[in-house]
């Protein structure tokens, strides 16, 4: 499914950012080009229309990735070796960069469950092992009714696997897509974005910022709403440079090479209730950050966009979200 507010960019994203003529197009296009001279890559392949699958995501490393600390060299050493055998694998659910998503069932429970099976090769080739063991390093940690569980983790002679709790609704930019006018009402996207700001809570209680917060990474599981897909979460106090997320949802200090700490999953989730609201995102790459608001939504949420879509200095907490009117 195609969202619509990057379905003008076609072709490659490189391509799209060399044609954009003004100074916000001319600052991404450096930054990403000054981190290892890496172009911002999309998240699938173009059809053979050449338009994206889904919104672009840059995937670029600016300068350095994040220390790995004792704990994450651990777990890589200690991988627990091949429990498939304990499993019945079903039905395909989706895909990722470097493997695939499937239903299935723990033959000792009969409990269902998703098993991300990410392809070793594929992940070396791409060096992206350190992402995985980040990945999973957290996700082990996180424990909320609002976050997809990891169950366990192990390694086959060709994958590695995660067994995930199960998540039987889709995703929410699904069932955004299939929303009258692809939005939501006020008290329905209220009830949703409280659900993604406890998670937030959560979050950085444990000193974990996800990165990459949007509806495709949010899943619906008996009604309610799971934060998932921790491929760019990283925990610690320290500020961050690195480039990563995806284009709509890149904070100002992101996009200008700024550092940055876990007040940008609070900028995600202004853009988050913008989208769930509107239907749009807010900006638009080649218009930079002025926020407009269209005339049907209430003082109440605007105000709660302005505290988050805000200058990071001036970036609302989670203490503020979470006791703003509009979710009460
Ligand atoms: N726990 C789950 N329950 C149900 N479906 C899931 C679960 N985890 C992932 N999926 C499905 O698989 C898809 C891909 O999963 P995920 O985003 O974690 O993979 P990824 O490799 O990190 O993807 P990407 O390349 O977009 O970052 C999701 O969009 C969702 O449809």
């Amino acid at each position: 499914m195609k969202r619509q507010n990057s379905a003008n960019v076609t072709g490659s994203p490189s391509r799209y950012f060399s044609t954009t003529q003004n100074q916000f197009g001319d600052i991404l296009k450096q930054i990403t080009h000054n981190c290892n001279n890496k172009p911002i890559k999309k998240a699938s392949s173009p059809n053979p229309n050449g338009q994206l699958q889904k919104r672009i995501k840059t995937q670029t490393s600016c300068s350095k990735m994040p220390n790995q600390n004792s704990q994450n060299k651990k777990a890589s050493s200690s991988v627990p070796k091949n429990r498939l055998e304990y499993y019945t694998i079903h039905e395909q659910i989706g895909s990722g960069k470097f493997g695939k998503v499937y239903k299935c069932v723990l033959n000792s429970t009969k409990k269902i469950y998703a098993i991300k099976m990410i392809d070793k090769q594929q992940l070396k080739k791409n060096q992206m092992n350190h992402q995985l063991q980040r990945e999973v390093t957290i996700q082990q940690m996180l424990k909320h009714p609002n976050i997809i569980q990891l169950i366990e983790f192990f390694e086959t002679a060709t994958n590695y696997c995660l067994v995930m709790e199960y998540a039987n609704g889709g995703t929410l930019f699904q069932s955004l897509m299939r929303q009258n006018n692809k939005r939501y009402s006020e008290p329905a996207a209220s009830n949703m974005i409280k659900q993604v700001a406890l998670a937030i809570q959560q979050m950085q209680k444990q000193s974990i910022i996800h990165r990459d917060l949007k509806p495709e990474n949010i899943l619906w599981s008996d009604g309610v709403l799971k934060i998932s897909d921790f491929g760019w979460s990283i925990q610690d106090k320290k500020e961050r440079d690195t480039l990563c997320g995806t284009i709509d949802y890149l904070p100002p200090e992101m996009v200008y090479g700024q550092s940055y700490d876990n007040s940008i999953d609070l900028w995600s989730l202004g853009v988050l209730t913008f989208e769930l609201t509107t239907g749009k995102t807010p900006f638009q790459i080649q218009e930079g950050f002025a926020l407009q608001f269209p005339d049907h939504l209430s003082g109440d949420v605007k105000d709660l966009m302005k505290g988050l879509l805000a200058e990071k200095k001036n970036r609302k907490s989670i203490d503020w979200v979470l006791n703003h009117v509009w979710l009460c």
